[in-house]
């Protein structure tokens, strides 16, 4: 309770008490030795005083006892004793005379009346019987000490001896009246100055007095009254001085003696000494209290500095410091509380960088951050809610939530702010899509996720809200694109399929029949050639309105890309003759319709369709199935001559099963590297081989070594023959590299075939130069073999491929020369260096004489160009003597060689070397 009471107090009054605690024992044992020391000396005052008291009335007593003895001898004179008034004794005068002290000495009867008188004055006329001190005279017989009182004779204050005369007859006194003031002189002529002497009778009247006795004898005292013996006091005497007092009675007598010794006399040294101690304590007292001050002058002062500086920071100068100075422990509070400020301000600052941070994070953010306490009101609006909801961050601090949500949210709003600090798990931290109110009064939709902290007891909320409009526009525009087809707006595969299976299960249910049609529009691919893809374009959204004009409302037109459209036919009739026919109607109605001439900008364009189609019932196909089934059928009818419909085939089935097998099989042969080379020979009109020309095989695990012709159709369709074509020239070049390092075969050109699709690439003419920088082989040696086939395509772009590869030094040769329909003047136009008789006509040029003009034909019509003519499939020596008769100087064929593998050519051309050159 008390130490409570005390940590209330300030440290300096805390120091104050503290100095007050240590140093009042000490005034408390200095007062308590003083106050033994005064005891002591009063002690030893009142036995002085005593002795004094004591001493003077032995004093008194023995000057009394003398006169006493003297009256007894002049009583017992005769003269005395006789009282005889004529016969005084002389002895009474002289007595007197040698007495001073005494006034006069006179014989009374024992009625008072004077009988002898031998005065120095004359004899009282007063009446002595009435006074005490007579009367006990003349009863007791003893002398006797009257009080003290104004002599009659003398005017003096007298105190009178009375001494019986020894005359029992007469009886009769000797009266003696000491003079007072004599006595005084006599008694107390030794008596220190201040020290006071009181003789006081037993009226209390002073007789004797050592000081001023002629002021004082005759008073009355006050304090004489209640004195007993060895009584000691202390007294303001009559010269106001206070004294110790003590008295003693005056043996023999009724006075008392008082003495009294002067207090400040007594207490002098004590009183010094007193004053020293004291005025010592207060100054020990004062040193204490002002060394307690100045210590908290130097504990307090720093703490103010201290309580100073806090405050400074409190007032937000945080970059303050506290002096280090003061005691050792201020100083380390000192210390300490400066390195908390700079703790303080780093955790500030690193705060203020992550507030920072924090709100430029806020402010860059695409989405809305709003944050709001528990009664809705905007407290934090970042820019990206400002740029969704038109509000400046001025304009809607301070205002409810619910300005920023529509009807009828908004009304609700306090309910769902109720909702969310009661059952906030359903609500807090779980997106949710709802609707959002701008300024402008433009609903859209948003994405809000609501989160909850609690930030000293006081509930914030904080809103993320994303702009979800464009979320809704793209998801929009992906569902477009994903169930149609940009550029026709009718449904797409994916959509096909979704109909397709909702259309089976219909059917399954209601057993009607359902058709599947596949369509593609015939020569399509040369009217994008031909007239470029915008008009292709064109064509296709004609052609894709002009379907759905013919189908019902329930059925379905899609388009699954390029010109390929496919019509799902619904709720046809359960019978399947009555939903063929009823199919056909509608084939019929697509072919009139589709072969319509369009008018595609100038243009006007006739395009007939080819239709496959394939009846379902029930959901017992998968819709690749039924796609395939409608493909192998307009197959069919392409087959048929194109513009016309057909119904699927399950032989044609069969075929396109195994197409697909083929192009499977294809596929993993070429991954599995399963393509070899072989080269046949080319052989000039003396017989020496001037070169060969590559022909590729396809070593199949199963078949064997195939044959192109099995194949390259198929890798042609499938683009298979992009990088296999790649491939063949690359690895005739490293052969024919390998060639030009053997002396036989160094001049050996190298023809290589190149199909069609491989020459119309984009980057055929860096292909080639890539092969030719890859092996280092001579361009020049390097005949590349076009078909005829080729040539009706976009003849500037070959002229121009075939220009740039010349400049390189590589020759062309066109094959098959014979079989195609290469105009004359496509034919002038291109850098051709070489004509190749087709084997067709070499075969048979013996026995069918067309055959054999046609060559020679050939052969002028090469010439004529300056091209040289080259013949193939020379089987036998006629051939070769007929083909060299009309002017062919250049052969090929199993005459001269068949197809030989590398290593198999080399052997048969240098046996010897042919292991060193194998490759
Ligand atoms: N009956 C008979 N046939 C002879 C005779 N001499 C040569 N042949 C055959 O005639 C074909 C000549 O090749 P091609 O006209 O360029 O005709 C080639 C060529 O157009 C194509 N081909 C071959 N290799 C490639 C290639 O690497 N790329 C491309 N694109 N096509 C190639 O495949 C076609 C067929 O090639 P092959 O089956 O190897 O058939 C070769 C060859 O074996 C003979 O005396 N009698």
């Amino acid at each position: 309770m008390m130490i409570t009471s005390l940590q209330r107090l300030s440290i300096r009054i805390q120091l104050f008490l503290l100095t007050l605690a240590i140093t009042l024992p000490f005034v408390v044992m200095l007062g308590l030795f003083l106050n033994h020391e005064l005891k002591q000396l009063h002690k030893e005052a009142y036995a002085k005083v005593q002795i004094i008291a004591n001493n003077s009335a032995s004093d008194i007593a023995s000057r009394l006892h003398r006169y006493q003895q003297t009256l007894l001898r002049i009583a017992s004179r005769p003269q005395v004793k006789a009282l005889d008034p004529q016969h005084c004794d002389p002895l009474l005068k002289e007595f007197v005379q040698l007495s001073p002290e005494f006034t006069t000495l006179s014989l009374r009867d024992k009625n008072a009346q004077p009988i002898c008188s031998y005065l120095s004055q004359p004899p009282s006329t007063r009446q002595l019987e009435q006074f005490p001190w007579f009367t006990e005279a003349i009863q007791t017989q003893h002398f006797t000490l009257g009080d003290a009182d104004v002599g009659s004779s003398s005017g003096r204050w007298v105190a009178v001896l009375a001494q019986p005369v020894f005359n029992p007859a007469l009886g009769g006194l000797l009266i003696l009246p000491l003079d007072l003031l004599k006595f005084s002189k006599d008694v107390f002529h030794s008596t220190p100055a201040q020290t006071i002497i009181t003789v006081i009778d037993q009226r209390n009247i002073i007789a004797l007095h050592s000081g001023d006795a002629a002021t004082w004898i005759g008073q009355k005292t006050k304090y004489t009254t209640s004195a007993r013996p060895n009584e000691l006091s202390i007294i303001k005497n009559e010269d106001g001085i206070s004294r110790l007092n003590s008295f003693a009675t005056v043996p023999g007598t009724k006075w008392r003696v008082f003495a009294g010794i002067p207090e400040a006399e007594v207490f002098a040294e004590y009183t010094q000494y007193l004053w020293y101690s004291l005025t010592l304590s207060i100054i020990f007292l004062i040193l204490a209290l002002l060394l307690a001050w100045r210590i908290s002058i130097f504990i307090i002062q720093p703490i103010s500095r201290l309580v100073r500086t806090a405050r400074q920071v409190a007032e937000g100068d945080t970059h303050t410091r506290a002096s280090v100075d003061g005691p050792l422990e201020i100083k380390a509070v000192a210390k300490q509380f400066n390195g908390m400020l700079d703790a303080w301000q780093h955790s500030e600052a690193v705060r203020y960088d992550s507030a920072l941070h924090t709100q430029t994070i806020l402010d860059n953010m695409a989405d809305a951050v709003i944050t709001i306490n528990q009664r809705g009101i905007i407290e934090s609006f970042n820019q990206a809610a400002s740029a969704i909801f038109g509000y400046s961050h001025a304009e809607i601090t301070g205002k409810n939530i619910s300005l920023l949500m529509p009807e009828p949210h908004r009304s609700h709003h306090d309910s769902y702010l109720q909702n969310y600090q009661s059952s906030e798990a359903r609500i807090i931290g779980v997106p949710r899509e709802v609707e959002g109110l701008r300024k402008n009064g433009q609903l859209f939709p948003m994405s809000l996720s609501v989160s909850k902290i609690n930030l000293t007891g006081r509930i914030t909320f904080i809103g993320l809200i994303r702009d979800i409009t464009q979320n809704r526009e793209n998801e929009q525009e992906i569902r477009r694109l994903a169930f149609y087809d940009p550029l026709t707006g009718l449904a797409n595969r994916r959509l096909l399929a979704d109909r397709l299976r909702q259309a089976m299960i219909t059917s399954a249910r209601n057993g009607q029949h359902g058709a599947l049609m596949f369509l593609d529009l015939d020569h399509f691919k040369q009217l994008n050639d031909n007239l470029g893809h915008d008009l292709g374009d064109l064509l296709l959204q004609q052609v894709a309105e002009r379907l759905q004009n013919c189908v019902r409302e329930g059925d379905s037109v899609a388009r699954l890309g390029g010109d390929e459209f496919v019509v799902l036919l619904e709720e046809l009739s359960t019978n399947p003759h009555e939903a063929v026919t009823q199919t056909e109607l509608i084939a019929s109605k697509i072919l009139e319709e589709l072969g319509l001439p369009y008018a595609l900008n100038e243009h006007v364009y006739s395009s007939t369709p080819s239709i496959g189609i394939v009846l379902f019932l029930e959901d017992l196909e998968s819709m690749e199935e039924l796609l395939k089934k409608a493909d192998v059928a307009m197959y069919q009818a392409k087959s048929a001559g194109r513009n016309t419909a057909r119904f699927f085939d399950p032989v044609m089935q069969a075929a396109a099963a195994a197409h697909d097998e083929s192009v499977r099989d294809l596929r993993r042969g070429f991954a599995g590297q399963e393509f070899v080379l072989q080269y046949q020979v080319q052989v000039d009109n003396n017989g020496e081989i001037t070169g060969a020309e590559a022909l590729v095989r396809w070593n199949h695990p199963e078949r064997g070594l195939v044959a192109p012709l099995e194949f390259i159709p198929l890798a042609e369709e499938t683009g298979i023959i992009l990088p296999l074509g790649q491939w063949v020239l690359e690895t005739a070049c490293n052969q024919l590299h390998q060639w030009s390092l053997q002396p036989l075969t160094a001049n050996w050109s190298m023809a290589v075939n190149v199909s069609a699709l491989q020459f119309t690439q984009a980057n055929f003419v860096e292909h080639v130069s890539y092969a030719l920088k890859k092996t280092g082989v001579n361009p020049r040696k390097l005949k590349l073999e076009l078909t005829e086939s080729m040539l009706i395509d976009d003849i500037e772009d070959i002229i121009d491929k075939m220009n740039h590869l010349k400049k390189q030094g590589v020759s062309f040769s066109l094959d098959d020369f014979g079989t195609g329909y290469s105009s004359l003047s496509n034919l002038k136009q291109l850098p051709l260096d070489q004509l190749k008789i087709d084997q067709s006509f070499v075969q048979d040029i013996m026995s069918d004489p067309s055959d054999a003009i046609i060559a020679r034909a050939i052969i002028v019509l090469g010439h004529s160009l300056g091209l040289k003519v080259i013949a193939e499939g020379v089987e036998t020596q006629e051939q070769r003597d007929f083909l060299m008769v009309i002017g062919c100087v250049a052969f090929q064929g199993n005459y001269f060689g068949k197809p030989l593998f590398a290593h198999e050519l080399n052997m048969q051309t240098d046996p010897g070397d042919a292991a060193a050159s194998s490759i």
